[in-house]
Protein backbone atom coordinates (compact mmCIF):
# COMPACT_ATOMS: atom_id res chain seq x y z
CA UNK A 1 0.00 0.00 0.00
CA UNK A 2 1.28 3.73 -1.33
CA UNK A 3 0.32 5.07 2.71
CA UNK A 4 2.87 2.28 3.44
CA UNK A 5 5.61 2.92 1.43
CA UNK A 6 5.45 6.64 2.32
CA UNK A 7 5.64 5.81 5.95
CA UNK A 8 9.10 3.14 5.75
CA UNK A 9 10.77 5.42 2.66
CA UNK A 10 10.62 8.39 5.43
CA UNK A 11 11.69 5.86 8.27
CA UNK A 12 14.40 5.34 5.64
CA UNK A 13 15.64 8.87 4.72
CA UNK A 14 15.46 9.75 8.57
CA UNK A 15 17.60 7.23 9.46
CA UNK A 16 20.02 8.27 6.93
CA UNK A 17 20.23 11.52 7.82
CA UNK A 18 22.54 12.84 10.31
CA UNK A 19 22.24 16.84 10.49
CA UNK A 20 25.43 17.49 8.74
CA UNK A 21 23.69 19.53 5.77
CA UNK A 22 20.54 21.50 5.42
CA UNK A 23 17.60 18.63 5.25
CA UNK A 24 16.27 19.76 1.89
CA UNK A 25 19.17 18.94 -0.20
CA UNK A 26 19.94 15.77 1.35
CA UNK A 27 16.24 14.90 0.61
CA UNK A 28 16.74 15.97 -3.34
CA UNK A 29 19.88 14.00 -3.38
CA UNK A 30 18.12 10.87 -1.96
CA UNK A 31 15.44 11.68 -4.82
CA UNK A 32 17.49 12.10 -7.83
CA UNK A 33 19.58 8.70 -6.87
CA UNK A 34 16.66 7.16 -7.21
CA UNK A 35 14.58 8.24 -9.48
CA UNK A 36 11.43 5.73 -8.88
CA UNK A 37 9.31 8.20 -6.63
CA UNK A 38 6.92 10.89 -8.64
CA UNK A 39 6.02 14.22 -7.27
CA UNK A 40 3.08 13.25 -5.80
CA UNK A 41 5.46 10.75 -3.23
CA UNK A 42 8.25 13.02 -3.02
CA UNK A 43 5.83 15.70 -1.45
CA UNK A 44 4.00 13.22 1.27
CA UNK A 45 7.42 11.69 1.95
CA UNK A 46 9.49 15.22 2.91
CA UNK A 47 6.36 15.71 4.79
CA UNK A 48 6.19 12.95 6.92
CA UNK A 49 10.11 13.87 7.39
CA UNK A 50 9.68 17.64 8.31
CA UNK A 51 6.73 17.02 10.68
CA UNK A 52 8.69 14.35 12.45
CA UNK A 53 11.70 16.99 12.80
CA UNK A 54 9.01 19.66 14.37
CA UNK A 55 8.94 17.37 17.43
CA UNK A 56 12.18 18.43 18.28
CA UNK A 57 12.83 16.01 21.26
CA UNK A 58 9.01 15.25 21.99
CA UNK A 59 8.40 10.95 22.03
CA UNK A 60 12.14 9.68 21.71
CA UNK A 61 10.95 6.90 23.23
CA UNK A 62 9.43 5.76 20.34
CA UNK A 63 9.60 3.46 17.94
CA UNK A 64 10.86 5.38 14.52
CA UNK A 65 7.05 4.89 12.41
CA UNK A 66 5.73 5.72 15.90
CA UNK A 67 7.35 8.79 16.14
CA UNK A 68 6.80 9.90 12.26
CA UNK A 69 2.85 9.13 12.78
CA UNK A 70 2.84 11.55 16.29
CA UNK A 71 4.71 14.20 14.13
CA UNK A 72 2.30 13.83 12.09
CA UNK A 73 -0.33 14.08 14.15
CA UNK A 74 0.32 17.33 15.95
CA UNK A 75 1.38 19.35 12.84
CA UNK A 76 -2.11 17.96 10.60
CA UNK A 77 -5.03 20.59 10.40
CA UNK A 78 -7.21 17.82 8.64
CA UNK A 79 -7.86 14.31 8.67
CA UNK A 80 -5.43 11.96 6.92
CA UNK A 81 -5.44 8.56 5.54
CA UNK A 82 -2.12 7.08 7.33
CA UNK A 83 -3.52 8.59 10.79
CA UNK A 84 -7.13 7.11 9.35
CA UNK A 85 -5.65 3.72 8.88
CA UNK A 86 -2.94 3.50 11.56
CA UNK A 87 -4.61 5.49 14.12
CA UNK A 88 -8.11 6.40 14.17
CA UNK A 89 -8.59 8.04 17.71
CA UNK A 90 -6.09 10.44 16.79
CA UNK A 91 -7.35 11.11 13.45
CA UNK A 92 -10.69 11.85 14.62
CA UNK A 93 -9.27 14.30 17.13
CA UNK A 94 -6.54 16.49 14.30
CA UNK A 95 -8.48 19.84 14.89
CA UNK A 96 -7.53 19.16 18.79
CA UNK A 97 -5.07 22.09 20.28
CA UNK A 98 -1.25 20.99 20.20
CA UNK A 99 -1.98 20.66 23.90
CA UNK A 100 -4.97 18.09 23.60
CA UNK A 101 -3.01 16.25 20.99
CA UNK A 102 -0.20 15.98 23.86
CA UNK A 103 -2.29 14.91 25.86
CA UNK A 104 -4.44 13.18 24.21
CA UNK A 105 -0.64 10.75 22.76
CA UNK A 106 0.08 10.60 26.52
CA UNK A 107 3.02 13.41 26.46
CA UNK A 108 2.66 16.85 28.34
CA UNK A 109 3.93 20.05 27.00
CA UNK A 110 7.27 20.95 27.48
CA UNK A 111 8.69 24.03 25.78
CA UNK A 112 12.18 22.47 26.46
CA UNK A 113 11.80 19.37 24.57
CA UNK A 114 10.38 21.09 21.17
CA UNK A 115 13.41 24.36 21.14
CA UNK A 116 16.87 23.88 21.55
CA UNK A 117 18.39 26.42 24.36
CA UNK A 118 15.08 27.18 25.57
CA UNK A 119 16.17 29.17 28.57
CA UNK A 120 18.46 31.14 26.20
CA UNK A 121 15.55 32.60 24.46
CA UNK A 122 15.28 36.37 24.49
CA UNK A 123 12.64 37.67 27.25
CA UNK A 124 11.18 39.22 24.26
CA UNK A 125 10.13 36.47 22.84
CA UNK A 126 6.50 35.18 23.42
CA UNK A 127 7.92 31.57 24.43
CA UNK A 128 4.62 29.70 24.39
CA UNK A 129 3.13 30.47 20.85
CA UNK A 130 6.52 31.49 19.77
CA UNK A 131 7.41 27.14 20.45
CA UNK A 132 4.41 26.08 18.97
CA UNK A 133 4.69 27.46 15.68
CA UNK A 134 7.12 25.59 15.04
CA UNK A 135 4.52 22.58 14.17
CA UNK A 136 3.18 24.77 10.86
CA UNK A 137 5.02 25.43 7.66
CA UNK A 138 5.44 29.56 7.87
CA UNK A 139 4.20 30.90 4.55
CA UNK A 140 6.07 32.30 1.68
CA UNK A 141 5.99 36.03 0.89
CA UNK A 142 6.23 38.79 -1.91
CA UNK A 143 7.83 41.72 -1.99
CA UNK A 144 6.38 43.67 -4.67
CA UNK A 145 8.76 45.85 -5.92
CA UNK A 146 7.72 49.91 -6.55
CA UNK A 147 5.41 50.29 -8.67
CA UNK A 148 5.36 46.72 -9.99
CA UNK A 149 2.63 46.24 -7.45
CA UNK A 150 -0.60 45.55 -9.05
CA UNK A 151 0.95 43.56 -12.14
CA UNK A 152 2.25 41.11 -9.61
CA UNK A 153 -1.08 40.69 -8.23
CA UNK A 154 -3.00 40.78 -11.60
CA UNK A 155 -0.63 37.86 -12.75
CA UNK A 156 -0.60 36.06 -9.96
CA UNK A 157 -4.88 36.48 -10.32
CA UNK A 158 -4.85 35.33 -13.96
CA UNK A 159 -2.81 32.30 -12.85
CA UNK A 160 -5.56 31.54 -10.38
CA UNK A 161 -2.40 31.37 -6.87
CA UNK A 162 -4.07 32.48 -3.93
CA UNK A 163 -2.58 35.06 -1.87
CA UNK A 164 -3.25 37.69 1.67
CA UNK A 165 -2.43 41.36 0.90
CA UNK A 166 -0.27 41.70 4.25
CA UNK A 167 1.00 45.37 3.32
CA UNK A 168 1.16 47.62 -0.01
CA UNK A 169 4.00 45.58 -0.63
CA UNK A 170 3.83 42.42 0.77
CA UNK A 171 1.96 39.10 -0.41
CA UNK A 172 1.82 36.08 1.75
CA UNK A 173 1.39 32.50 -0.22
CA UNK A 174 1.04 29.37 0.18
CA UNK A 175 4.26 27.87 0.58
CA UNK A 176 4.16 25.51 -2.44
CA UNK A 177 2.80 27.88 -4.31
CA UNK A 178 4.69 28.05 -8.32
CA UNK A 179 5.54 31.18 -9.43
CA UNK A 180 7.91 30.32 -11.88
CA UNK A 181 5.91 31.53 -14.79
CA UNK A 182 3.90 34.16 -12.85
CA UNK A 183 6.07 36.41 -11.11
CA UNK A 184 9.21 37.89 -12.70
CA UNK A 185 11.07 36.86 -9.32
CA UNK A 186 13.87 40.17 -8.50
CA UNK A 187 12.21 42.04 -11.12
CA UNK A 188 8.89 42.34 -10.09
CA UNK A 189 9.01 40.87 -6.77
CA UNK A 190 11.33 39.82 -4.62
CA UNK A 191 10.73 36.55 -2.23
CA UNK A 192 11.64 37.91 1.20
CA UNK A 193 10.25 36.65 4.37
CA UNK A 194 7.44 39.32 5.77
CA UNK A 195 10.39 40.23 9.07
CA UNK A 196 13.15 40.79 6.62
CA UNK A 197 11.19 43.19 4.29
CA UNK A 198 10.40 44.52 8.31
CA UNK A 199 13.79 45.69 9.49
CA UNK A 200 13.08 48.47 7.22
CA UNK A 201 11.11 50.25 9.40
CA UNK A 202 13.72 50.65 11.67
CA UNK A 203 15.39 52.91 9.16
CA UNK A 204 12.25 54.60 8.21
CA UNK A 205 11.86 55.92 11.48
CA UNK A 206 14.81 58.20 11.32
CA UNK A 207 13.25 61.43 9.76
CA UNK A 208 15.29 62.78 6.89
CA UNK A 209 17.86 59.89 6.59
CA UNK A 210 18.33 59.33 2.93
CA UNK A 211 21.69 57.52 3.02
CA UNK A 212 24.06 58.13 -0.40
CA UNK A 213 26.32 55.11 0.43
CA UNK A 214 25.53 51.78 2.09
CA UNK A 215 27.87 48.71 2.50
CA UNK A 216 26.06 45.53 2.90
CA UNK A 217 28.61 43.35 4.61
CA UNK A 218 27.01 40.27 5.02
CA UNK A 219 25.21 40.70 1.82
CA UNK A 220 24.45 37.07 0.88
CA UNK A 221 21.80 36.60 -2.21
CA UNK A 222 21.69 40.35 -1.68
CA UNK A 223 18.00 40.30 -0.53
CA UNK A 224 18.57 43.43 2.37
CA UNK A 225 20.72 45.37 -0.29
CA UNK A 226 17.81 44.95 -2.86
CA UNK A 227 15.50 45.88 -0.27
CA UNK A 228 17.79 48.73 1.01
CA UNK A 229 18.02 49.80 -3.37
CA UNK A 230 14.28 49.99 -3.68
CA UNK A 231 13.61 52.43 -0.46
CA UNK A 232 16.45 54.68 -1.50
CA UNK A 233 16.41 54.50 -5.33
CA UNK A 234 20.35 55.50 -6.38
CA UNK A 235 22.25 54.69 -3.46
CA UNK A 236 25.84 53.53 -4.22
CA UNK A 237 25.77 50.18 -2.97
CA UNK A 238 28.78 48.04 -1.67
CA UNK A 239 28.16 44.75 -1.31
CA UNK A 240 30.77 42.16 0.27
CA UNK A 241 30.48 38.35 2.01
CA UNK A 242 32.70 35.85 2.90
CA UNK A 243 31.85 33.28 0.57
CA UNK A 244 32.70 33.86 -3.34
CA UNK A 245 29.74 31.58 -4.82
CA UNK A 246 26.95 33.13 -3.10
CA UNK A 247 28.33 36.50 -4.15
CA UNK A 248 27.58 34.95 -8.16
CA UNK A 249 24.30 34.96 -6.73
CA UNK A 250 24.03 38.02 -5.72
CA UNK A 251 25.47 39.22 -9.02
CA UNK A 252 22.42 37.47 -11.11
CA UNK A 253 19.89 38.60 -8.76
CA UNK A 254 21.23 42.15 -9.35
CA UNK A 255 21.24 41.49 -13.35
CA UNK A 256 17.07 40.51 -13.20
CA UNK A 257 16.72 43.75 -10.62
CA UNK A 258 18.51 45.89 -12.94
CA UNK A 259 20.63 47.30 -11.03
CA UNK A 260 24.31 47.50 -12.47
CA UNK A 261 25.87 50.19 -10.39
CA UNK A 262 27.92 48.56 -7.53
CA UNK A 263 30.84 47.02 -5.98
CA UNK A 264 31.54 44.10 -4.64
CA UNK A 265 34.36 42.00 -2.82
CA UNK A 266 35.26 38.89 -0.85
CA UNK A 267 35.60 39.64 2.84
CA UNK A 268 36.32 37.57 5.70
CA UNK A 269 34.63 40.61 8.60
CA UNK A 270 35.91 38.56 11.54
CA UNK A 271 39.39 40.31 10.82
CA UNK A 272 40.36 43.62 10.35
CA UNK A 273 39.25 45.02 6.23
CA UNK A 274 39.39 47.39 4.17
CA UNK A 275 36.92 48.52 2.22
CA UNK A 276 37.10 51.38 -0.35
CA UNK A 277 36.08 54.56 1.67
CA UNK A 278 33.21 54.84 4.31
CA UNK A 279 29.85 54.93 4.41
CA UNK A 280 26.48 56.49 5.14
CA UNK A 281 24.74 53.43 6.15
CA UNK A 282 25.96 49.23 7.31
CA UNK A 283 24.09 46.53 7.24
CA UNK A 284 25.23 43.97 9.50
CA UNK A 285 22.82 40.90 8.71
CA UNK A 286 25.45 38.67 10.69
CA UNK A 287 25.82 34.95 10.29
CA UNK A 288 23.72 33.62 13.35
CA UNK A 289 21.48 30.13 14.64
CA UNK A 290 18.55 31.40 12.42
CA UNK A 291 16.49 30.02 15.51
CA UNK A 292 13.79 32.81 14.12
CA UNK A 293 14.09 30.43 11.33
CA UNK A 294 14.10 26.90 12.05
CA UNK A 295 10.11 26.45 11.41
CA UNK A 296 11.28 26.60 7.86
CA UNK A 297 14.24 24.13 8.78
CA UNK A 298 13.05 22.26 11.90
CA UNK A 299 15.59 20.08 11.52
CA UNK A 300 17.70 22.18 13.53
CA UNK A 301 15.58 21.31 16.43
CA UNK A 302 16.53 17.96 16.55
CA UNK A 303 20.16 18.78 15.13
CA UNK A 304 20.93 22.14 16.31
CA UNK A 305 24.03 21.83 19.36
CA UNK A 306 23.75 24.65 22.00
CA UNK A 307 27.70 25.28 21.75
CA UNK A 308 27.54 27.04 18.35
CA UNK A 309 25.01 30.17 19.99
CA UNK A 310 28.60 30.89 22.02
CA UNK A 311 30.29 30.53 18.51
CA UNK A 312 28.05 32.78 16.47
CA UNK A 313 27.80 35.83 19.43
CA UNK A 314 31.46 35.96 19.52
CA UNK A 315 31.77 36.06 15.53
CA UNK A 316 29.25 38.56 15.54
CA UNK A 317 31.03 40.34 18.25
CA UNK A 318 34.26 40.54 16.10
CA UNK A 319 32.23 41.52 12.62
CA UNK A 320 30.51 44.59 14.68
CA UNK A 321 34.17 45.53 16.23
CA UNK A 322 36.17 45.39 12.05
CA UNK A 323 33.35 47.38 10.47
CA UNK A 324 31.54 50.25 12.28
CA UNK A 325 34.39 52.12 11.92
CA UNK A 326 34.16 52.26 8.30
CA UNK A 327 31.27 54.49 9.33
CA UNK A 328 31.01 58.04 8.17
CA UNK A 329 30.44 60.02 11.23
CA UNK A 330 26.73 60.48 11.37
CA UNK A 331 25.82 57.43 9.92
CA UNK A 332 23.58 54.33 10.94
CA UNK A 333 24.74 50.74 11.99
CA UNK A 334 22.00 48.70 11.13
CA UNK A 335 22.88 45.24 13.12
CA UNK A 336 20.43 42.08 12.34
CA UNK A 337 19.67 38.71 13.20
CA UNK A 338 17.38 35.71 12.49
CA UNK A 339 17.62 34.36 15.80
CA UNK A 340 15.49 34.44 19.05
CA UNK A 341 18.42 33.70 20.90
CA UNK A 342 19.99 37.05 23.92
CA UNK A 343 23.33 36.43 23.21
CA UNK A 344 23.21 37.11 19.44
CA UNK A 345 20.82 39.87 19.75
CA UNK A 346 20.30 42.05 23.25
CA UNK A 347 23.75 41.12 24.66
CA UNK A 348 25.42 42.09 20.88
CA UNK A 349 23.55 45.44 21.50
CA UNK A 350 24.93 45.60 24.75
CA UNK A 351 28.51 44.57 23.51
CA UNK A 352 28.28 47.04 20.63
CA UNK A 353 27.39 49.97 22.93
CA UNK A 354 30.01 49.30 25.17
CA UNK A 355 33.34 48.60 22.74
CA UNK A 356 32.48 51.12 19.76
CA UNK A 357 31.18 54.90 19.73
CA UNK A 358 27.88 53.87 18.26
CA UNK A 359 24.58 54.86 20.52
CA UNK A 360 21.69 52.43 20.12
CA UNK A 361 18.28 54.54 18.90
CA UNK A 362 16.20 51.45 18.81
CA UNK A 363 15.81 47.64 18.70
CA UNK A 364 13.12 45.72 17.87
CA UNK A 365 12.01 41.88 17.64
CA UNK A 366 10.30 41.71 14.03
CA UNK A 367 7.83 38.50 15.50
CA UNK A 368 6.80 36.13 12.98
CA UNK A 369 5.39 33.11 14.79
CA UNK A 370 2.39 34.53 14.74
CA UNK A 371 1.94 35.67 11.23
CA UNK A 372 3.15 32.69 10.06
CA UNK A 373 6.26 34.08 9.22
CA UNK A 374 10.13 34.25 10.64
CA UNK A 375 11.29 35.96 13.85
CA UNK A 376 14.08 38.84 13.35
CA UNK A 377 15.59 40.64 15.39
CA UNK A 378 17.53 44.08 14.51
CA UNK A 379 19.20 47.37 16.04
CA UNK A 380 19.67 51.21 14.58
CA UNK A 381 22.84 53.07 16.14
CA UNK A 382 24.08 56.03 15.50
CA UNK A 383 27.63 57.40 14.89
CA UNK A 384 27.37 60.53 16.45
CA UNK A 385 29.69 63.73 14.63
C1 LIG B 1 22.25 35.97 7.44
S1 LIG B 1 23.21 35.78 6.04
C2 LIG B 1 22.95 37.29 5.18
C3 LIG B 1 21.64 37.33 4.44
C4 LIG B 1 21.51 38.47 3.49
N1 LIG B 1 21.87 39.75 4.06
C5 LIG B 1 20.11 38.56 2.90
O1 LIG B 1 19.34 39.47 3.23
O2 LIG B 1 19.77 37.70 2.09
C6 LIG B 1 24.82 35.98 6.69
C7 LIG B 1 25.93 35.96 5.65
O3 LIG B 1 27.16 36.20 6.35
C8 LIG B 1 28.17 35.53 5.67
N2 LIG B 1 29.34 35.36 6.58
C9 LIG B 1 29.56 34.36 7.46
N3 LIG B 1 30.74 34.54 8.09
C10 LIG B 1 31.24 35.69 7.60
C11 LIG B 1 32.45 36.40 7.85
N4 LIG B 1 33.35 35.96 8.74
N5 LIG B 1 32.69 37.53 7.14
C12 LIG B 1 31.77 37.97 6.25
N6 LIG B 1 30.61 37.35 5.98
C13 LIG B 1 30.36 36.23 6.64
C14 LIG B 1 27.55 34.23 5.23
O4 LIG B 1 28.26 33.72 4.12
C15 LIG B 1 26.10 34.65 4.92
O5 LIG B 1 25.94 34.82 3.54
Amino acid sequence: MKHYSHLNTAALILTQYKGAQPFGLFIKDFFKADKKYGSKDRKRISSLCYSYFRLGKIGEELQLQERILLGLFLSAGEPDRLLGLEKPEWNANVSLSIGEKLALTGHVFEPGQLFPGITEVSPLVDRHPFVLSHFIQPDLFLRLRPGREERVKAGLADAGISFEVISNDCLALPNASKLDDVVSINHDAVIQDNSSQRVIELLDSVPGFVPKSVWDCCAASGGKSLLIYDRYPGVQLTVSDVRENILANLNKRFREAGITQYKGFVADLSKPVKPNGSFDLLVTDVPCTGSGTWGRTPEQLVFFSEGKIEEYASRQRQIILNTWKHLKPGGYFLYITCSVYKKENEDAVAFATQNTALKLVRSSLFQGYERRADTLFAALFHYEK
